[in-house]
């Protein structure tokens, strides 16, 4: 569906991302995880075209790029950018954008109602969108995209300034665009948020994709042990952990569970939890877990 081959792209002497290449497929939500100023919009602003690469090609569908405005305009019937608050037109009702996003994209507004209901707007959708919280304009804003309702979209920060209840019903929406056949670009700091729906979540340090977790395949198991960096290299000097652990952010010890027999994991559970009792766990590594494994 999407195809990005080698895009590249610096800023003065600033390499901002660095032959990144990445396919993704209807039906997928993409995490982009990274901090800031890494270059999460910058990639959204290319796969846009609102940004040229200085090289490297964005493909849709096979076969169209932005070679040309032919091109360009088709791509773009089947793309939507998460539109920013500032861009809310103060004199106009939530339902009047509604309206003009569905109309724009999908030549009807039968369904703006039920985006309406949906994201539980009926109280505020009538009035004028300067009167709204920033909450309310952010729902407002993800309520465009969904009357949009292309295939393709992408969401840079969307769920900023939202509470936990709106957090929770946007990212209800989400899993059902992805039910729709949708694919959906989600760049987020809400990392646990991103564990919820997204199907991947890539990792953008120094321009590449450093690291790609897929939350649909079977993920390796760690036994997960809190604990601070001289209780480590104690413990280190007392038993020799596996070649394949990981001690991340100088606070989690991560032991590989798979390929051990289960008398193992057993052996390896209680030595943990007889030197260091508390805070012991077992299961995959979360979008927070990775995010401290390469930034911390
Ligand atoms: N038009 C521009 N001119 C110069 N530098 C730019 C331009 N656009 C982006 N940059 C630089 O590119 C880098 C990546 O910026 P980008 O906005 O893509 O990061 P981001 O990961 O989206 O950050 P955030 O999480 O803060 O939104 C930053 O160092 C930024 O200063």
């Amino acid at each position: 569906m999407l195809k990005l081959t080698n895009l590249s792209i610096a800023y003065q002497n600033k390499v901002v991302l660095d032959h990144l290449n990445l396919n993704a497929e209807k039906g997928e939500i993409i995490g982009v995880a990274a901090p800031n100023g890494t270059g999460k919009t910058t990639l959204f602003n290319i796969i846009a075209n609102y940004t040229k690469p200085d090289s490297g090609q964005v493909v849709f569908g096979g076969k169209y790029t932005y070679r040309n405005e032919k091109e360009e305009v088709l791509i773009h019937k089947h793309l939507t950018t998460f539109p920013e608050q500032k861009d809310l037109f103060d004199e106009l009702s939530g339902t009047d954008h509604l309206k003009l996003y569905a109309s724009m994209w999908n030549g009807t507004s039968k369904h703006v109602p039920a985006v309406i209901d949906k994201l539980q707007m009926r109280h505020y959708v009538k009035k004028k969108a300067k009167t709204y919280s920033l909450g309310m304009r952010q729902r407002l804003c993800f309520a465009m995209m969904m009357a949009a309702d292309t295939t393709v979209m992408l969401m840079d920060e969307v769920m900023n300034g939202l509470d936990v209840t709106n957090v929770a019903l946007i990212s209800e929406c989400l899993l059902d665009m992805k039910q729709e056949g949708k694919l959906v670009f989600v760049a987020s700091h809400l990392l646990e948020n991103l564990d919820l729906y997204a199907d991947r979540v890539i990792f953008l340090k120094e321009g590449k994709i450093v690291h790609e977790q897929r939350f649909t395949e079977d993920r390796e198991i760690y036994l997960k042990a809190e604990m601070n960096s001289s209780d480590y290299h104690e413990l280190k000097t007392k038993i020799e952990l596996p070649a394949a652990h990981m001690y991340i952010a100088e606070h989690l010890l991560c032991i590989p569970m798979g390929g051990l027999t289960l008398s193992e994991q057993t052996r390896w559970i209680e030595r943990i939890l007889s030197l260091y009792g508390h805070n012991l766990t077992v299961g995959p590594l979360g979008t927070v877990e990775y995010y401290e494994k390469y930034f911390s």
